[in-house]
């Protein structure tokens, strides 16, 4: 179990976690969360002894992890993919890490083979797609068959395989009774994985409880009624009576009604009662991601604004997709390609090496209106 008690780091001036209590149980994945800059990467720092907290602690198994006997037996952590020697091969820096910690080098073949890496096991890492490096950086925390995991953005790089993969490890290390604390900003993924969730916003606690309590408390359910499609006079209807009875009746684009505030079978008894027929009647709980929105929206620091694109003019007709060209445009054929000057191929049988024609003369500030230091784009 990992346990955080009153847990602070400030950086000069700036809080960048203040006063987290929460634990991490074993047998279950344990999702963390938070907009960007909320203190995460900090917080899992702290754990893994990288950082020292201002005040408060954490403690993993009880013991702080630097004085956790044989660390890497007992915790693994990917925390960044890229801090790996880029001249060593997977395997190679698999075997450090082994050598360090006392595990046999058999294990390090294991964890290749777990990863998917064993065929690039001697390539040297700095060739390494995103994706692989964070295989690898997983690789790197199975090595020990630690009881605890701490993952910081596991699936970042990944592509669909890998994603079911980290998704299917992650359950399965948690139904061998490890404790997995893992952190993501996919919350698509945060939903199929994680049991319970922690969520923190400028590193305070937001929330501490499961996912399905949380996607409750934080998201109204709903129910979605459709009527049939050519009696628009049944949808006034059963708007006017489910209105009466207290429910808050809203339009949907595609015609359904989206109503709140009644359950179901008050639903159907008021449609019934007010002449209705239904062609849908049917519960609906908000996605985690939305939950996750209304909790953290007065919690996110970098927030992006609409691109008005100020004092820009619109591209050149024939530039961008072709649903972007203006009415009546008729395309351009490309540019000519000079055939004389530095571009021209020789012609065939002529020496490549012969005095080339004179180069185009280089364009110059004046014509130009640009001096050379400055940026041509
Ligand atoms: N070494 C440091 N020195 C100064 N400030 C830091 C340092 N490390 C983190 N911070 C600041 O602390 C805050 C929390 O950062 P942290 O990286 O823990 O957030 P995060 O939740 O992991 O963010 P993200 O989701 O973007 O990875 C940020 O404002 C960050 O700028």
């Amino acid at each position: 179990m990992i346990e955080a008690v009153g847990l602070t780091k400030r950086y000069g001036a700036k809080t960048a976690v203040h006063n987290l209590s929460f634990q991490v149980r074993p047998g279950a994945v344990t999702g963390f969360l938070g907009p960007n800059g909320s203190g995460k990467s900090t917080t899992m720092r702290m754990m893994l002894g990288l950082d020292r907290p201002t005040s408060g602690h954490v403690t993993i198994g009880g013991h702080a992890f630097r004085s956790l006997p044989n660390a890497p037996r007992q915790v693994g952590a990917l925390l960044d993919a890229k801090a790996v020697h880029g001249g060593r091969s997977a395997r190679n820096h698999l075997l450090s890490l082994a050598q360090l910690a006392g595990i046999p080098v058999a294990r390090v073949d294991e964890v290749l083979g777990v990863v998917g890496l064993q065929d690039v096991a001697k390539k040297r890492s700095k060739g390494f797609s995103l994706g692989m490096g964070q295989r690898l950086g997983i690789a790197a925390a199975l090595l020990g068959d630690p009881q605890v995991l701490l993952f910081d953005e596991p699936v970042n790089g990944l592509d669909p395989e890998g994603i079911l993969w980290v998704r299917n490890l992650m359950k399965r290390l948690a139904s061998e009774g490890r404790t997995v604390f893992v952190s993501s900003h996919l919350m698509s993924e945060m939903a199929l994985t994680a049991d319970h969730l922690i969520v923190i916003g400028r590193g305070q606690l937001l929330s501490d409880m499961s996912v399905t309590d949380f996607i409750s408390a934080n998201s109204a359910d709903f129910a979605r009624v459709r009527v049939p499609a050519d009696r628009p006079e049944y949808r006034e209807k059963l708007t006017a009576s489910l209105t009466e009875a207290g429910g808050q009746v809203m339009p949907e684009m595609d015609g359904a009604l989206r109503v709140t505030g009644l359950p179901l079978p008050r639903i159907s008894d008021l449609a019934h009662g007010a002449d209705v027929r239904l062609w849908e009647l049917s519960p609906h709980q908000a996605s985690l991601e939305e939950a996750y929105m209304r909790m953290t929206q007065g919690a996110v620091d970098y927030r992006s604004t609409a691109d008005a694109k100020e004092g820009l003019q619109p591209p050149p007709p024939g530039y961008g997709h072709p649903g972007h060209e203006q009415q009546g445009y008729v395309p351009r054929p490309p540019p000519e390609v000079p055939q004389q000057g530095w571009y021209a191929p020789p012609p065939p049988g002529q020496n490549p090496y012969a005095a080339a024609p004179a180069p185009a003369p280089e364009p110059t500030a004046e014509r130009t209106g640009r001096t050379t230091d400055e940026d041509p784009r």
